[in-house]
């Protein structure tokens, strides 16, 4: 499937007023991170908050590293779609009866096919930096030619992307969806309203070059 336009997702909300900005600008997504060893996580009660205040169309995903199902199950009430950050398996993830994502860290001797055979109930793969004992966030590229032409499932480019390198990571790439956190932040947990408008511009400027 080639995508007409690529879809962003904005990652790490934790303020009402970020919600608001990264709406204006353009996201399709945002994401709350639920996992307590980061400083954008949000508790449930921000989560129902922040959630309640996102419109029709624009994905609420809730991000998981390792945790309970029961958590996953109270928290899922607030949100469109799952990503799984840790090592959750296939059936794990699917045991929820709600649409999710795999993310996968770069690790060297990751299979990337093989990923995405065992991950097929995925609606996408977001592929994001490797750091030994950080589960995400890292603000890190990685090598983007590790990623195939071809995948069996939707792309969701992560890690170390800014308004000043998203038009070339869309170029090299070509993937369903970019994903950011720090790459639009004031500091963890805090965007920046002209980050996140610079971001969205420079991606819609890739998106018109390229080829039909
Ligand atoms: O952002 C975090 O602190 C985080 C912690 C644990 C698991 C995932 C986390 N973020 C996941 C994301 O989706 C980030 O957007 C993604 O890792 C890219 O982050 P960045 O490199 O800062 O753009």
């Amino acid at each position: 499937m080639t995508p007409s336009r690529t879809r962003i997702k904005f990652c790490g909300l934790t303020r009402e007023r970020d919600v608001a900005d990264a709406v204006a600008a353009g996201a399709d997504a945002l994401g709350f991170v639920l996992w307590p060893g980061s400083k954008r996580c949000v508790d449930e009660a921000r989560l129902a908050a922040l959630a309640a205040q996102v419109p029709a169309f624009v994905t609420r995903v809730g991000l998981f590293v390792d945790a309970s199902p029961e958590f996953v199950q109270r928290a899922s009430r607030h949100l469109d779609l799952l990503q799984f950050h840790g090592d959750e398996t296939p059936s794990f993830c699917a045991q929820f009866g709600r649409p999710w994502i795999k993310a996968l860290r770069m690790r060297d001797d990751l299979d990337l096919h093989a990923a995405a055979a065992a991950y097929d109930g995925a609606q996408a793969l977001l592929l994001d930096a490797y750091r030994p004992g950080v589960p995400g966030g890292t603000g890190e590229t990685f090598d983007w030619s590790r990623i195939p032409a071809s995948l069996a499932k939707p792309v969701i480019l992560a890690g170390g992307l800014t308004p000043d390198n998203v038009a070339g990571a869309i170029e090299r790439v070509r993937p369903f969806a970019v994903d950011v956190s720090g790459g639009v932040e004031a500091e963890p947990g805090v965007k920046d309203p002209g980050q996140l408008s610079a971001f969205a511009a420079a991606v819609a400027e890739a998106d018109r070059k390229r080829p039909a």
